[in-house]
């Protein structure tokens, strides 16, 4: 799905790591651990293709992805039904009754025609989150989805991945938090700098 060759990365004078190589292959869960500023962010978007600063190396994808970043995407002034419906549009066409039931699975059933800029932290990344639950794309990339998401919803968010893999898709994710997935986790840990 990915390959990743001899990535390294420097930002502000500083090299945060050097010849990393992986590759991300279906029913694989991997875990970018790391310190804060290590450069977990960074490689996800590198990885993405978003973000070519400071970096050399050679990234290959082959089909589709899925990138949520770090911040969220939802629009102020838009409603959930809204921002969803836009944000998915790129991907595929879906009904609204898809929209609706993609915002109930993230416990927004109620909420699907408020302005979102009255929704909790919580709630607003859980918008962003819905475009899991429509996603056709087999690799995704994932920049700390746990970030105000509460105990129930961070495990409903880890058996959609354990879902998803043994479907034959890929989870590449940031998170502070330890996983409790139902499945293997591999795990990429970039606070040593320089990685083999
Ligand atoms: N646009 C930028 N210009 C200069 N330096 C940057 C830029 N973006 C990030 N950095 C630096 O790159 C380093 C890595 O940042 P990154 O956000 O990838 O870290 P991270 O591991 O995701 O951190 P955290 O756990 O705090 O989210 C940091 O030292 C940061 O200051």
């Amino acid at each position: 799905m990915l390959v990743a060759e001899d990535l390294s990365l420097e930002r502000g004078g500083r090299q945060l790591f050097t010849g990393l190589s992986f590759a991300v292959r279906p029913q694989q869960v991997i875990l970018v651990e790391g310190a804060n500023g290590a450069g977990k962010t960074s490689l996800i978007r590198i990885l993405a293709g978003l973000s070519r600063y400071g970096f050399e190396g050679r990234v290959a994808r082959h089909g589709p992805m899925l990138y949520l970043g770090h911040h969220s995407a939802v629009k102020a002034l838009l409603t959930p039904r809204e921002n969803l419906a836009w944000h998915v549009s790129g991907e595929s066409q879906y009904t609204d009754d898809e929209i609706e039931a993609a915002l109930s699975r993230v416990g927004l059933h109620g909420y699907e025609d408020v302005l979102s800029h009255t929704l909790s932290a919580g709630q607003h990344r859980r918008v962003n989150l819905a475009r899991l639950y429509l996603s056709r794309s087999p690799l995704w990339l994932l920049d700390e989805p746990f970030t105000a998401i509460d105990v129930s919803g961070v495990a409903e968010l880890q058996s959609l991945f354990a879902a998803h893999v043994k479907q034959g898709g890929a989870v590449v994710l940031t998170s502070h938090q330890a996983l409790n997935i139902d499945h293997q986790v591999s795990r990429l840990d970039l606070s040593a700098g320089v990685l083999p």
